[in-house]
Protein backbone atom coordinates (compact mmCIF):
# COMPACT_ATOMS: atom_id res chain seq x y z
CA UNK A 1 0.00 0.00 0.00
CA UNK A 2 1.45 3.51 -1.10
CA UNK A 3 0.26 5.59 1.32
CA UNK A 4 0.38 10.01 -0.49
CA UNK A 5 -0.95 12.97 0.83
CA UNK A 6 -2.17 15.15 -1.89
CA UNK A 7 -1.78 19.23 -0.87
CA UNK A 8 -4.20 21.45 -2.43
CA UNK A 9 -2.93 25.23 -2.78
CA UNK A 10 -5.44 27.80 -0.71
CA UNK A 11 -7.62 29.31 -3.30
CA UNK A 12 -6.25 32.49 -4.18
CA UNK A 13 -9.86 33.40 -4.93
CA UNK A 14 -11.82 31.84 -2.56
CA UNK A 15 -15.84 32.65 -3.27
CA UNK A 16 -16.13 35.53 -0.43
CA UNK A 17 -19.69 33.38 0.73
CA UNK A 18 -17.64 30.48 1.94
CA UNK A 19 -14.93 31.62 5.02
CA UNK A 20 -11.53 29.51 4.10
CA UNK A 21 -10.95 26.59 5.82
CA UNK A 22 -8.02 26.64 7.87
CA UNK A 23 -7.54 22.87 8.06
CA UNK A 24 -9.15 19.95 6.57
CA UNK A 25 -8.62 16.80 6.05
CA UNK A 26 -9.52 13.67 3.91
CA UNK A 27 -8.58 10.79 4.61
CA UNK A 28 -9.09 7.76 1.99
CA UNK A 29 -8.86 4.29 2.18
CA UNK A 30 -8.39 1.35 -0.11
CA UNK A 31 -7.86 3.43 -2.80
CA UNK A 32 -7.64 1.70 -5.94
CA UNK A 33 -6.60 3.25 -9.47
CA UNK A 34 -8.26 2.01 -12.54
CA UNK A 35 -6.43 4.98 -14.58
CA UNK A 36 -4.34 7.53 -14.13
CA UNK A 37 -7.81 9.11 -13.94
CA UNK A 38 -9.86 7.57 -12.03
CA UNK A 39 -10.37 6.03 -8.70
CA UNK A 40 -12.42 4.00 -6.39
CA UNK A 41 -12.56 5.44 -3.22
CA UNK A 42 -13.75 4.48 0.40
CA UNK A 43 -13.61 7.53 2.88
CA UNK A 44 -12.56 6.44 6.28
CA UNK A 45 -12.58 9.96 7.90
CA UNK A 46 -13.45 13.62 7.14
CA UNK A 47 -12.21 16.07 9.65
CA UNK A 48 -12.73 19.70 9.27
CA UNK A 49 -11.47 22.97 11.62
CA UNK A 50 -12.38 25.94 9.98
CA UNK A 51 -14.22 29.34 10.83
CA UNK A 52 -17.48 27.31 10.20
CA UNK A 53 -16.67 24.03 11.46
CA UNK A 54 -15.23 25.92 14.98
CA UNK A 55 -14.84 23.53 17.27
CA UNK A 56 -12.63 21.47 14.86
CA UNK A 57 -14.88 18.21 14.47
CA UNK A 58 -13.64 14.44 13.08
CA UNK A 59 -16.58 12.92 11.16
CA UNK A 60 -16.45 9.27 10.53
CA UNK A 61 -18.06 8.70 7.00
CA UNK A 62 -19.23 5.52 6.17
CA UNK A 63 -17.61 3.94 3.53
CA UNK A 64 -19.27 5.00 -0.24
CA UNK A 65 -20.96 2.48 -2.34
CA UNK A 66 -19.08 2.53 -5.42
CA UNK A 67 -16.46 4.68 -7.35
CA UNK A 68 -15.23 7.83 -6.67
CA UNK A 69 -13.64 9.95 -8.93
CA UNK A 70 -10.95 11.94 -6.43
CA UNK A 71 -11.56 15.48 -6.59
CA UNK A 72 -15.29 15.42 -7.68
CA UNK A 73 -18.48 15.49 -5.69
CA UNK A 74 -19.60 13.43 -8.85
CA UNK A 75 -20.40 10.10 -7.43
CA UNK A 76 -20.14 10.31 -3.56
CA UNK A 77 -23.27 8.49 -2.15
CA UNK A 78 -22.61 10.27 1.26
CA UNK A 79 -23.30 14.31 2.35
CA UNK A 80 -20.37 14.41 4.22
CA UNK A 81 -18.04 12.97 1.69
CA UNK A 82 -19.48 15.21 -0.79
CA UNK A 83 -19.39 17.92 1.06
CA UNK A 84 -15.90 17.42 2.02
CA UNK A 85 -14.94 16.99 -2.18
CA UNK A 86 -16.86 20.26 -2.29
CA UNK A 87 -15.05 21.90 -0.09
CA UNK A 88 -12.27 20.65 -2.14
CA UNK A 89 -13.67 21.78 -5.22
CA UNK A 90 -13.93 25.24 -3.73
CA UNK A 91 -10.08 25.01 -2.45
CA UNK A 92 -11.47 24.63 1.19
CA UNK A 93 -9.69 21.80 1.59
CA UNK A 94 -6.02 22.02 2.16
CA UNK A 95 -5.08 18.59 2.88
CA UNK A 96 -6.07 15.41 1.68
CA UNK A 97 -4.58 11.67 2.74
CA UNK A 98 -4.84 8.97 0.18
CA UNK A 99 -4.11 5.80 1.04
CA UNK A 100 -3.79 3.48 -1.34
CA UNK A 101 -1.75 2.06 -4.82
CA UNK A 102 -1.56 5.29 -6.45
CA UNK A 103 -0.41 6.39 -9.50
CA UNK A 104 -0.27 10.50 -8.92
CA UNK A 105 1.31 12.23 -6.79
CA UNK A 106 1.63 15.86 -5.08
CA UNK A 107 -0.18 18.51 -6.15
CA UNK A 108 0.56 22.10 -5.87
CA UNK A 109 -1.77 24.29 -8.15
CA UNK A 110 -3.04 27.53 -7.48
CA UNK A 111 -2.13 29.07 -10.93
CA UNK A 112 -6.04 29.92 -11.39
CA UNK A 113 -9.47 28.96 -10.53
CA UNK A 114 -9.88 26.20 -13.38
CA UNK A 115 -6.86 24.15 -12.61
CA UNK A 116 -7.60 24.39 -9.32
CA UNK A 117 -10.28 22.37 -9.54
CA UNK A 118 -8.98 20.18 -11.62
CA UNK A 119 -7.59 17.14 -10.02
CA UNK A 120 -3.79 17.19 -11.02
CA UNK A 121 -1.07 17.30 -13.70
CA UNK A 122 0.04 14.32 -12.79
CA UNK A 123 -3.39 12.53 -13.22
CA UNK A 124 -4.87 14.68 -16.09
CA UNK A 125 -5.03 12.78 -18.80
CA UNK A 126 -2.80 14.08 -21.72
CA UNK A 127 -5.63 15.13 -24.13
CA UNK A 128 -6.66 17.49 -21.82
CA UNK A 129 -3.62 18.42 -20.81
CA UNK A 130 -2.58 19.79 -24.57
CA UNK A 131 -5.60 21.94 -25.39
CA UNK A 132 -5.58 23.62 -21.91
CA UNK A 133 -5.84 27.17 -22.83
CA UNK A 134 -5.79 26.61 -26.47
CA UNK A 135 -8.06 26.49 -29.09
CA UNK A 136 -9.59 23.40 -30.64
CA UNK A 137 -11.33 23.71 -34.05
CA UNK A 138 -14.44 21.91 -35.11
CA UNK A 139 -14.32 20.40 -38.87
CA UNK A 140 -17.64 19.53 -39.66
CA UNK A 141 -19.91 19.58 -42.90
CA UNK A 142 -23.68 19.39 -42.73
CA UNK A 143 -25.76 16.62 -44.85
CA UNK A 144 -25.97 17.72 -48.52
CA UNK A 145 -23.54 20.17 -47.95
CA UNK A 146 -20.37 20.03 -50.82
CA UNK A 147 -17.89 19.86 -48.34
CA UNK A 148 -19.92 16.65 -46.66
CA UNK A 149 -17.08 14.05 -47.05
CA UNK A 150 -14.05 12.36 -45.09
CA UNK A 151 -11.77 13.26 -47.01
CA UNK A 152 -12.60 17.23 -47.71
CA UNK A 153 -12.98 17.51 -43.00
CA UNK A 154 -9.75 15.64 -42.83
CA UNK A 155 -7.96 18.44 -45.69
CA UNK A 156 -9.64 21.16 -43.60
CA UNK A 157 -8.32 19.21 -40.36
CA UNK A 158 -4.68 19.28 -41.78
CA UNK A 159 -5.16 23.15 -42.36
CA UNK A 160 -6.24 23.91 -38.98
CA UNK A 161 -3.79 22.05 -37.35
CA UNK A 162 -1.12 23.85 -39.70
CA UNK A 163 -2.63 27.22 -38.51
CA UNK A 164 -2.13 25.99 -34.05
CA UNK A 165 -5.05 23.98 -33.66
CA UNK A 166 -4.17 22.11 -30.72
CA UNK A 167 -7.05 20.19 -30.82
CA UNK A 168 -9.95 18.81 -33.80
CA UNK A 169 -13.62 18.27 -32.82
CA UNK A 170 -14.79 16.40 -35.42
CA UNK A 171 -18.61 14.65 -36.32
CA UNK A 172 -19.34 11.35 -37.95
CA UNK A 173 -17.11 8.02 -37.72
CA UNK A 174 -15.38 8.15 -41.36
CA UNK A 175 -14.52 11.65 -40.95
CA UNK A 176 -13.19 10.56 -37.22
CA UNK A 177 -11.17 7.75 -38.89
CA UNK A 178 -9.57 9.97 -41.47
CA UNK A 179 -8.62 12.59 -39.35
CA UNK A 180 -7.42 10.13 -36.23
CA UNK A 181 -5.11 8.51 -39.35
CA UNK A 182 -3.55 12.09 -40.44
CA UNK A 183 -3.00 13.84 -36.94
CA UNK A 184 -1.80 13.43 -33.81
CA UNK A 185 -3.72 15.94 -32.19
CA UNK A 186 -6.22 15.47 -29.63
CA UNK A 187 -9.52 14.76 -31.18
CA UNK A 188 -12.78 15.28 -29.79
CA UNK A 189 -15.12 12.84 -31.59
CA UNK A 190 -19.18 12.78 -31.98
CA UNK A 191 -21.85 11.29 -34.07
CA UNK A 192 -25.09 13.54 -35.11
CA UNK A 193 -27.69 11.31 -36.00
CA UNK A 194 -31.24 10.95 -35.34
CA UNK A 195 -33.98 13.56 -35.94
CA UNK A 196 -35.26 13.52 -32.18
CA UNK A 197 -34.05 16.94 -30.04
CA UNK A 198 -31.11 14.50 -28.55
CA UNK A 199 -28.61 14.15 -31.78
CA UNK A 200 -25.00 14.62 -30.68
CA UNK A 201 -23.63 11.23 -30.10
CA UNK A 202 -27.95 10.01 -28.47
CA UNK A 203 -26.94 6.29 -27.16
CA UNK A 204 -24.13 4.41 -25.79
CA UNK A 205 -24.00 2.57 -29.15
CA UNK A 206 -23.17 5.51 -31.23
CA UNK A 207 -20.82 6.90 -28.12
CA UNK A 208 -18.86 3.40 -28.60
CA UNK A 209 -18.85 3.54 -32.04
CA UNK A 210 -16.90 6.94 -31.84
CA UNK A 211 -14.64 5.64 -29.08
CA UNK A 212 -14.06 2.64 -31.74
CA UNK A 213 -12.44 5.35 -34.21
CA UNK A 214 -9.91 6.17 -31.91
CA UNK A 215 -11.23 9.93 -30.94
CA UNK A 216 -9.90 10.97 -27.35
CA UNK A 217 -12.75 12.39 -26.19
CA UNK A 218 -16.16 11.57 -27.12
CA UNK A 219 -18.52 14.27 -27.05
CA UNK A 220 -22.82 12.88 -26.46
CA UNK A 221 -25.31 15.16 -25.44
CA UNK A 222 -25.26 16.29 -21.83
CA UNK A 223 -28.72 17.80 -21.75
CA UNK A 224 -31.55 16.62 -19.06
CA UNK A 225 -33.62 15.27 -22.29
CA UNK A 226 -34.49 11.46 -22.38
CA UNK A 227 -31.40 9.89 -24.64
CA UNK A 228 -33.23 7.41 -27.37
CA UNK A 229 -31.90 4.50 -25.98
CA UNK A 230 -33.49 5.06 -22.25
CA UNK A 231 -29.98 5.30 -20.30
CA UNK A 232 -29.06 8.12 -17.82
CA UNK A 233 -25.87 10.64 -18.73
CA UNK A 234 -24.66 8.44 -15.75
CA UNK A 235 -24.79 5.34 -17.15
CA UNK A 236 -24.07 6.63 -20.70
CA UNK A 237 -20.35 8.16 -19.05
CA UNK A 238 -20.13 5.15 -16.96
CA UNK A 239 -20.05 2.14 -19.55
CA UNK A 240 -17.65 4.83 -21.89
CA UNK A 241 -15.12 5.12 -18.90
CA UNK A 242 -15.51 0.88 -18.31
CA UNK A 243 -15.32 -0.06 -21.78
CA UNK A 244 -13.31 2.35 -23.70
CA UNK A 245 -11.52 3.69 -21.19
CA UNK A 246 -12.01 7.05 -23.27
CA UNK A 247 -12.92 10.62 -21.25
CA UNK A 248 -16.24 12.24 -22.14
CA UNK A 249 -17.31 15.87 -22.69
CA UNK A 250 -21.40 16.62 -21.66
CA UNK A 251 -22.33 19.32 -24.34
CA UNK A 252 -24.77 20.82 -22.30
CA UNK A 253 -27.32 23.85 -22.66
CA UNK A 254 -27.78 25.21 -19.10
CA UNK A 255 -25.65 25.85 -15.99
CA UNK A 256 -28.11 23.21 -14.36
CA UNK A 257 -27.28 20.87 -17.27
CA UNK A 258 -23.58 21.57 -16.69
CA UNK A 259 -23.50 20.72 -12.42
CA UNK A 260 -25.83 17.68 -13.31
CA UNK A 261 -23.25 16.46 -16.23
CA UNK A 262 -20.11 16.87 -13.94
CA UNK A 263 -22.29 14.79 -11.05
CA UNK A 264 -22.73 11.96 -13.98
CA UNK A 265 -19.00 11.79 -13.98
CA UNK A 266 -18.33 13.49 -17.70
CA UNK A 267 -14.80 14.60 -17.61
CA UNK A 268 -15.28 17.60 -19.73
CA UNK A 269 -18.60 20.00 -19.75
CA UNK A 270 -18.99 21.88 -23.22
CA UNK A 271 -21.72 25.07 -23.76
CA UNK A 272 -21.89 23.90 -27.25
CA UNK A 273 -25.87 23.43 -26.99
CA UNK A 274 -26.62 27.03 -24.99
CA UNK A 275 -29.07 28.51 -27.33
CA UNK A 276 -30.07 24.94 -28.98
CA UNK A 277 -32.86 23.93 -26.70
CA UNK A 278 -36.03 24.86 -26.50
CA UNK A 279 -35.67 26.44 -22.59
CA UNK A 280 -32.05 27.76 -22.96
CA UNK A 281 -30.64 31.27 -24.24
CA UNK A 282 -30.20 31.75 -27.62
CA UNK A 283 -27.78 34.83 -28.61
CA UNK A 284 -25.60 35.67 -31.21
CA UNK A 285 -22.12 35.28 -29.72
CA UNK A 286 -20.88 32.50 -27.05
CA UNK A 287 -22.77 32.23 -23.64
CA UNK A 288 -19.78 33.49 -21.82
CA UNK A 289 -22.24 33.84 -18.63
CA UNK A 290 -22.21 29.96 -18.54
CA UNK A 291 -18.96 29.97 -19.32
CA UNK A 292 -18.03 31.63 -16.35
CA UNK A 293 -20.51 30.15 -14.27
CA UNK A 294 -19.82 26.22 -15.00
CA UNK A 295 -16.08 27.46 -14.92
CA UNK A 296 -16.67 28.88 -11.59
CA UNK A 297 -18.07 26.06 -9.55
CA UNK A 298 -17.25 23.12 -12.24
CA UNK A 299 -14.48 20.52 -10.59
CA UNK A 300 -14.15 19.57 -14.44
CA UNK A 301 -12.84 21.75 -17.02
CA UNK A 302 -15.57 24.25 -18.87
CA UNK A 303 -14.69 23.94 -22.73
CA UNK A 304 -16.91 27.12 -24.69
CA UNK A 305 -18.31 25.88 -27.36
CA UNK A 306 -20.54 28.00 -30.00
CA UNK A 307 -21.44 31.12 -31.62
CA UNK A 308 -17.38 31.72 -30.83
CA UNK A 309 -17.08 33.84 -34.21
CA UNK A 310 -14.33 36.54 -33.22
CA UNK A 311 -10.69 35.92 -31.86
CA UNK A 312 -11.72 38.58 -29.07
CA UNK A 313 -14.50 36.21 -28.32
CA UNK A 314 -12.29 33.78 -28.03
CA UNK A 315 -9.87 35.12 -25.85
CA UNK A 316 -12.89 36.48 -24.05
CA UNK A 317 -13.88 33.10 -23.39
CA UNK A 318 -10.57 32.17 -21.88
CA UNK A 319 -10.83 35.12 -19.80
CA UNK A 320 -14.35 33.56 -18.91
CA UNK A 321 -12.37 30.72 -16.92
CA UNK A 322 -12.68 28.43 -20.04
CA UNK A 323 -10.23 25.87 -19.93
CA UNK A 324 -10.36 25.62 -23.88
CA UNK A 325 -12.42 27.02 -26.69
CA UNK A 326 -13.52 25.06 -29.70
CA UNK A 327 -14.27 27.15 -32.33
CA UNK A 328 -16.09 25.85 -35.53
CA UNK A 329 -18.43 27.99 -38.19
CA UNK A 330 -16.27 30.68 -38.01
CA UNK A 331 -12.81 28.64 -39.42
CA UNK A 332 -14.14 25.82 -41.09
CA UNK A 333 -17.88 26.80 -42.44
CA UNK A 334 -17.23 28.70 -45.52
CA UNK A 335 -20.93 29.13 -46.38
CA UNK A 336 -21.76 30.38 -43.52
CA UNK A 337 -18.56 32.83 -43.53
CA UNK A 338 -19.47 34.07 -46.77
CA UNK A 339 -23.20 35.03 -46.09
CA UNK A 340 -21.88 36.96 -43.13
CA UNK A 341 -19.76 38.95 -45.59
CA UNK A 342 -22.30 38.67 -48.50
CA UNK A 343 -24.99 39.82 -46.17
CA UNK A 344 -22.72 43.38 -44.98
CA UNK A 345 -21.92 44.21 -48.80
CA UNK A 346 -25.02 43.54 -50.70
CA UNK A 347 -26.92 46.63 -50.99
CA UNK A 348 -30.52 46.66 -49.57
CA UNK A 349 -32.75 45.53 -52.56
CA UNK A 350 -29.68 44.57 -54.85
C1 LIG B 1 -25.46 22.91 -31.85
C2 LIG B 1 -24.60 21.95 -32.63
O1 LIG B 1 -25.11 21.09 -33.29
N1 LIG B 1 -23.27 22.11 -32.53
C3 LIG B 1 -22.36 21.27 -33.24
C4 LIG B 1 -21.56 20.48 -32.33
O2 LIG B 1 -20.70 19.74 -32.60
C5 LIG B 1 -21.62 21.94 -34.37
O3 LIG B 1 -22.54 22.06 -35.41
C6 LIG B 1 -21.00 23.33 -34.11
O4 LIG B 1 -20.42 23.75 -35.31
C7 LIG B 1 -19.93 23.31 -33.05
O5 LIG B 1 -20.55 23.19 -31.80
C8 LIG B 1 -19.08 24.58 -32.98
O6 LIG B 1 -19.89 25.68 -32.81
P1 LIG B 1 -19.81 26.91 -33.80
O7 LIG B 1 -19.96 26.36 -35.17
O8 LIG B 1 -20.94 27.82 -33.39
O9 LIG B 1 -18.45 27.55 -33.60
Amino acid sequence: MTDTTFRFAPPRFAPPRFAPARFASVRFASVRFASVRFASVRFASVRFASARFAPPRFAPVPPCVGPLRVGRFASARFALARRALARWALGTVLDARVIGPLRATTIEDSRDHQSRRIMTSAAEHPALAAIRGRLVVSCQAYPGEPMRDPDTMCRVARAVAAGGAAGIRAQGLEDLRRIRAALDLPLIGLWKDGDGDVFITPTLDHALAVAATGADIVAVDGTCRPRPDGRTLAETVKAVHERTGRLVMADVSTYEEGIAAAEAGADVVGTTLSGYTAYSRPGPGPDLELVAGLARDLPVPVIAEGRVHTAEQAAAAVEAGAYAVVVGTAITHPTTITRWFADRVTRPGA
